[in-house]
Order: structure tokens, then C-alpha cells, then sequence
């Protein structure tokens, strides 16, 4: 909706209302259409202000309109109305003014910000490009570069910087609405010929054509194309250009991906238990001073996320050289993230200790320490002694088990895991791992806490690996197993990596370590050496891969050691060793074709996926892609595994699953789990509705 009302004697006031973020929906359009024609008709309006409710502008088109049948007019007619009318039109920009909402703002004669608003053309990341004349209409207000880097990266820029670079006319400090109603009646009956930004002429740029070439290099094509057709088409034809090029956009399914995942980020914060526990009957805790136990890389990178979130931080290290180390290192990584953001960095609100008792006041408490549950143990018996009987204790173990560490404390209510991902000051992703008796204060604590930092938080049971390594081992494992019946590293990541990872399995492994499966293989008995025959190729009952703790037995760690799948210096190593242990085993190699090495990866992913939804891990399949795109490098243009299951057809998933079994059946995890099954029996819903299929008592299935 629309309201519209006269403020001043002569100015027509049009507030955006639908909230949260008055996203033009049919209704929006239809209002504002609406309130601009009551304006232009009003003998008494001279001027005309656009602004939106809450102190927020506009966050764009409604998303959730897109993939249904249009209703309502169509935002371009609407923008062009207001840009032809004879009276002035002062956008008052509050808050954001991003996709839609800046496009409409571009329509308007003249845009006033707010200092703290933000504005931008984010459509790029929903797999679209700005089609209501933003690829028109900007490069003709801004040039073509800025424009073109804007629209292409989807980046959202400050107030300062949308003045500097001449999108907005003024910024103010005051109220943006009270100085927009004062500016319109100052221009009350000026000219506005040359304050239509579609009759401006492109300014000139030397070497355009380089910059269109090396833009379409960086992939955003039908971006590009949009704003050449801005610098080398009249607006009319430019506009048809756009029309044209965002119709081959709107349905892809990168930009269903993409859309999708808009929401999944979001949908997380809704979390649940299986407990009954909620999101919105759980009242977090006030965090305000934190301490972080072990400084090695993991302990550094969340000290630094603490300090950044405003937090008081207590950084305990018992190790006299680590903790001198650590001090340089968080303070260089605070300085460096300054630079990047152009501010200087923040007095010291962290004070380093080497003894335990220095965590005392702490509201709640982050271990980091060795991945070993002894140590582990250990410190919670101390923990539990020394803090606060309230504080939140909890553990960044990535796979140990979190009620055994709550065992260990006087509250097992108040332990949980935050599993943080490196580099923790910089991941987006945090899995808050909640235990059989985590109260449900404890976890809102925790996902808030998680928020402030800047992190998308999911709530994820406690189980080996919780939710994303339990996932990555099957995938390890399916790599392995392809190595051994034929496949090369190289063959795989290649896979993976044309698929849209940035990092096949095995480079990843390389950069992240492989002595730190191996420790954890070792740990769950699994990992032995010295093993011949048949048995050397079994665990637990089970088809096993010795192939990467035989790597490390070689010390080939990874880049660490300079050599890991892959040789840092020429050495064919790797392919002699894999030939002579297909040889020693009998494995006779075959040829694995791009197509195998996707469907084992990806669907005993998606199927371990799939258990853990059944297990109660998570709530729903959001959690299980905003995991895996935000922590594992899921491409996500293909929203995530869950949904990438979805596009592909869950019958197709389970049927491909039910081949490989069948040609492996001593890998019990290529067998469609229960619900993959019961989902595809029950006519394959769609994603949305999976979470409701599972549900407990009122299951549909
Ligand atoms: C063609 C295409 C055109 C013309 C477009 O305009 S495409 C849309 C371009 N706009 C965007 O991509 C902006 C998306 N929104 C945001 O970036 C942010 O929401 C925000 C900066 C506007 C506000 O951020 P914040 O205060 O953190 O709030 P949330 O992100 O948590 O959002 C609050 C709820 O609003 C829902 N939302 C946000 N934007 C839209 C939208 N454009 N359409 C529909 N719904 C939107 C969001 O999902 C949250 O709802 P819940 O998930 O909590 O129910």
C-alpha cells in the first residue's frame, strides 16, 4: 500500500507501506500509481516527496511475488509516470534503497539520503539484473564504470559514497523526510527537463568497449549487456534491451537458486528442537563479556569476531609463547580488517591472560582449545569450577560429543557448541550445537550471540559431525572410493569444480589439512596401519578407504608439508602410489566419467542430508543448504544440496543412489535413506513443503 496525504500547504507526501521493508508489491505499485495521480491532480501540490514507513526506503520488488503469475501493474510504466510528471518528485531515502526501491528512487527527480541509508542494485545476487531501467537509468546518472561495477557485484554503497559518486543530491543527519518536503518546496516550479536521468546522455568514458570486454570476463553477461546497450542505444531501445535480457533471466534456475537461498539464510533464525524448544518463545541472554580459551588460529579468528561484535573479550592462553604470539597476531588482524573498512581500529575492549581464573566473570565462555576430548574434559571440570554458575559454557569442537562435555559441569543445561568455521572472524557461518539438556535460553543466547557477530546461525542436534561434517565425511569417503576404482584427484576436483565449487574435495583437503581427518579417523579407531589384504579395505563391517591416512603415513599432510593429492613441485608420486595400491588390492581402474563423480559426491551428501533431517538434526532442508553454501563452498547459485536435490528431481536422486548401491553394496550410505524414499513415494513435494512432511506427530508422510 500507499498512503498519501498533503504536508506543508503544497507538497504530496507518498509513504511506502508494507512492512518489514515496503518491497514494492502489487499492492505497493498499485498505491503509489495511485497516490502519484491524486498528486499530479491536486491543484493544491506543487511538489511531490516519496518515502517509505519505519525509516526504511525500499528493499525492492517482493521476492515472494516472483515464480507466481504477475498481478498488478508493473513497476516500469510506474517509474516512468513519476519521471515524466510535471512536478517535482523528491525521493527522502531512509534506511535502503536497494534493487526496485533505488530504481524507483532514480525515477524521481531529485533523491535526498539519509547519512546512514544504504543503496544499491543487489538483483545480480538473486540471479537477475536491475530490469525497471536501473541498467538504464544509472549509467547515464553515474557513467558507465561505477555504474557497471555496481550492477555487476550487487554491492550496496553508503549515503557518502552515493553523493560522491552523484546517485543522490544530498545527505542530511536530520530527518531525511522533513529536509525532502523543505527541498521540494524549494524547487517548487523549477525546471525539469534535465532532472529526467533518462534523457541524460551517457557520460563518456575512454575505451568502453575494453571495459565491457573485461566486465563480461567476470561473468555477469546479460549485466553487461544491459548497460552497453545504456551507452550505445536511445533509452527507449536501451529499456527494450533490458526487457529482453531480464526475460531470459527470471526463470533460470540460478536465479530460483539464488532466490531460494535469499530466504533460507532468514529462515534459519526461525529455529526449533525437537525438544519444542523455538525461536520465538526462547529469550536470549544478554552477552557482554566473553572469554575465548586456546589461542591457536581458530581461538585468534573468534577473539577477533567477539571484539568486532563490541564484546569485551578475556583471551586466556596458558602457553606463554602462543599467548605472546596470539596478542600480535589478533592485533594485526584487527588492524588489517580496519584498513579494509576505512576505519581505525578499535581501542583494546580484549585483555590477554594466562590463567583460566581470568574467564571468572565472563558471561559466556568459548573453548578452543586442542581437539581432544581428554583436554577438553578436563577443561570443563575446570571451567564449571571457575566461572560463573550462570555463564554459558561452550565448545568450538567441530565432530566431539557436546553432552559428554556437559557431563563434565555442575549446568549441563547452560553447554553448547559453536562450531566456528575458519577463518572465524571472517565466516558467515556458525552451527550452534545444542545437547540433549541445552536449555532453551542457552541456544537463543547462543544463535543471538552468533547474529551480533555478524554470522548466520543454525541451530543443529548433537550428533558426530552435527550437521556439516557428518555430510562432508560421506563425500569424502565417495571421493576415495573413486580414486580407488580409477578416478585421479585431478579428475574430480575438475568435476567439482566445473560444477561450481571453488575448491574440488581434494584441494580443499589439501589447503585444510589432512592430518586432521587422520586424528579423528585415529580416534574413532578407524585409521590403522599396517593392515594387508582384504581387511585392509574394511572397517566396522564396512567398505573403507585407507587411501588418506596412507597419505599421511607418507607425511603428506597437505600444503602444509608441501606435498599432499597434489605435489607442490613436479613428482608423480601420487599416481604411482594410487596404481600400485589399485594393484595391491586387485582394483582393476576404469574410466569415471564427470557425470559418476558428481552423482556419488553430491547425492550421498544430499542423502546423508536427508538422514539428518529425519534424525531431528535440524528443523528443516534451510538449515542443511545455509550450511553447506555458507561453511562448505557449496556453489550457491545451485541454493544449496537440499535444494539442488529438489531441481534434479528427488526420484531421480534415489534412483541414481539405488544404482550405485546396488553396484556397491558394501557402502550402506549410497542406499536412499528412509525419508528420500517416503518423500519420493509420496509424490516428490517440493522443498517448501519438506519440513512440514517430517514433522513429528502431524508427519505427512
Ligand atoms: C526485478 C527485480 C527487482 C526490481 C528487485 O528489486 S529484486 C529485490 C532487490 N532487493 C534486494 O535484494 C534486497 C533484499 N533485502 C535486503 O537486503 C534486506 O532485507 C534489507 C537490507 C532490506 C533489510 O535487512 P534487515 O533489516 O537485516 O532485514 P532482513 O534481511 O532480515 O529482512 C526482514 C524480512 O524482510 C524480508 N525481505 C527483505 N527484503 C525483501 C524483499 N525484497 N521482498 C520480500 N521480502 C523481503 C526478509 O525475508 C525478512 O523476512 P523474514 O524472512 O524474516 O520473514
Amino acid at each position: 500500500m500507499a498512503q498519501y496525504t498533503r504536508v506543508s500547504g503544497s507538497v504530496g507526501l507518498i509513504t511506502l507501506q508494507n512492512p518489514p521493508v515496503n518491497a514494492l508489491s502489487a499492492a505497493v505499485r498499485l498505491g503509489i500509481g495511485e497516490a502519484v495521480q491524486r498528486a499530479l491532480g491536486d491543484q493544491e501540490v506543487q511538489s511531490v516527496v516519496i518515502c517509505g514507513q519505519n525509516g526504511l526506503f525500499c528493499g525492492g520488488a517482493d521476492i515472494r511475488e516472483f515464480g507466481k503469475e504477475m498481478t498488478g501493474p508493473p513497476l516500469v510504466p510506474m517509474i516512468h509516470a513519476i519521471e515524466a510528471a510535471t512536478k517535482p518528485v523528491v525521493a527522502a531515502i531512509e534506511g535502503s534503497a536497494l534493487g526496485g526501491g533505488l530504481e524507483l528512487a532514480l525515477g524521481c527527480h531529485y533523491r535526498i539520503s539519509h547519512c546512514k541509508a544504504r543503496l544499491g542494485l543487489p538483483e545480480v545476487t538473486l540471479g537477475l539484473l536491475p530490469a525497471a531501467g536501473g541498467t538504464q537509468r544509472l549509467p547515464r546518472l553515474i557513467g558507465v564504470p561505477a555504474a557497471l561495477n555496481l550492477i555487476t557485484t550487487g554491492h550496496h554503497v553508503t549515503a557518502a559514497e552515493a553523493l560522491q559518486l552523484g546517485i543522490v543530491d544530498q545527505v542530511t543527519e536530520h530527518n531525511a523526510v522533513d529536509v525532502a518536503v523543505k527541498f521540494a518546496l524549494s524547487v517548487t516550479g523549477k525546471p525539469l527537463h534535465d532532472r529526467r536521468v533518462s534523457s541524460l546522455e551517457c557520460p563518456a568514458a575512454p575505451d568502453l568497449d575494453s571495459l565491457f570486454e573485461e566486465a563480461m570476463l567476470k561473468v555477469r553477461v546479460a549485466c553487461v549487456q544491459a548497460v552497453r546497450a545504456a551507452a550505445t542505444l536511445p533509452y527507449a531501445r536501451g529499456m527494450e534491451r533490458e526487457k529482453a535480457l531480464m526475460a531470459t533471466l527470471f526463470g533460470s534456475g540460478q536465479a530460483r537458486a539464488l532466490q531460494y537461498f535469499f530466504f533460507a539464510q532468514r529462515a534459519v533464525g526461525r529455529w526449533s528442537t525437537p525438544g519444542g524448544a523455538r525461536w520465538d518463545t526462547s529469550q536470549p541472554r544478554p552477552v557482554r563479556t566473553a572469554a575465548v580459551i586456546g589461542l591457536g588460529t581458530m581461538g585468534r579468528g573468534i577473539t577477533v569476531a567477539l571484539a568486532q561484535a563490541g564484546l569485551s573479550v578475556v583471551a586466556v592462553e596458558t602457553q606463554a609463547k602462543q599467548l605472546t604470539e596470539a596478542r600480535k597476531a589478533v592485533a594485526g588482524m584487527l588492524k588489517r580488517a580496519a584498513v579494509r573498512r576505512g576505519t581505525t581500529p578499535e581501542p583494546g575492549s580484549i585483555t590477554y591472560s594466562d590463567q583460566l581464573q581470568a574467564a571468572a566473570r565472563a558471561d559466556l565462555v568459548i573453548e578452543a582449545v586442542f581437539e581432544d576430548m581428554e583436554v577438553k574434559e578436563t577443561l570443563f571440570r575446570q571451567l564449571s569450577a571457575v566461572c560463573r554458575p550462570d555463564a554459558l559454557l561452550c565448545t568450538n569442537t567441530s565432530s566431539l560429543d557436546v553432552d559428554h562435555l556437559a557431563s563434565q559441569t555442575r549446568h549441563p543445561h547452560l553447554v553448547l557448541g559453536m562450531h566456528f568455521f575458519a577463518p572465524a572472524q571472517a565466516m558467515k557461518l556458525l552451527e550452534v550445537v545444542y545437547g540433549a539438556r541445552s536449555s532453551p535460553t542457552a541456544v537463543a543466547t547462543a544463535m543471538q550471540l552468533g547474529k551480533t557477530m555478524g554470522k548466520v546461525s543454525v541451530a543443529v542436534g548433537n550428533c558426530r559431525g552435527f550437521a556439516g561434517n557428518r555430510m562432508l565425511k560421506r563425500y569424502l569417503e565417495q571421493a576415495f572410493f573413486l580414486l580407488e576404482e580409477g578416478a585421479t584427484p585431478e579428475g574430480v576436483d575438475r568435476a567439482l569444480e566445473e560444477f561450481g565449487f571453488a575448491m574440488g574435495v581434494f584441494r580443499m583437503s589439501d589447503l585444510s589439512g589432512l592430518d586432521v581427518g587422520w586424528r579423528v579417523r585415529k580416534a574413532e579407531g578407524l585409521a590403522q596401519s599396517g593392515l594387508t589384504g582384504p581387511s585392509a579395505r574394511v572397517r566396522q563391517g564396512r567398505r573403507y578407504s585407507p587411501l588418506g591416512d596412507l597419505l599421511c603415513e607418507h607425511q603428506r599432510f597437505g600444503q602444509k608439508s608441501g606435498r599432499g593429492w597434489y605435489q607442490y613441485e613436479p613428482d608423480p608420486w601420487l599416481h604411482r602410489f594410487l596404481e600400485e595400491y589399485r594393484a595391491r588390492h586387485g582394483l582393476l581402474p576404469r574410466r569415471i566419467d564427470q557425470q559418476e563423480v558428481l552423482e556419488r559426491c553430491l547425492f550421498v551428501l544430499i542423502n546423508e542430508g536427508f538422514q539428518i533431517l529425519e534424525d531431528r538434526i535440524v528443523a528443516g532442508p534451510e538449515d542443511i543448504d545455509a550450511i553447506y553454501v555458507l561453511g562448505y563452498g557449496w556453489p550457491r547459485h545451485r541454493g544449496g544440496p537440499m535444494f539442488y536435490a529438489h531441481m534434479v528431481g528427488l526420484e531421480r536422486v534415489a534412483q541414481r543412489l539405488e544404482h550405485y548401491h546396488q553396484a556397491h553394496p558394501e557402502v550402506p550410505y549410497l542406499q536412499p535413506c528412509g525419508l528420500l524414499r517416503r518423500l519420493v513415494a509420496s509424490g516428490s513435494p517440493p522443498i517448501h513443503r519438506w519440513r512440514r512432511a517430517i514433522a513429528g506427530p502431524h508427519s505427512q508422510l
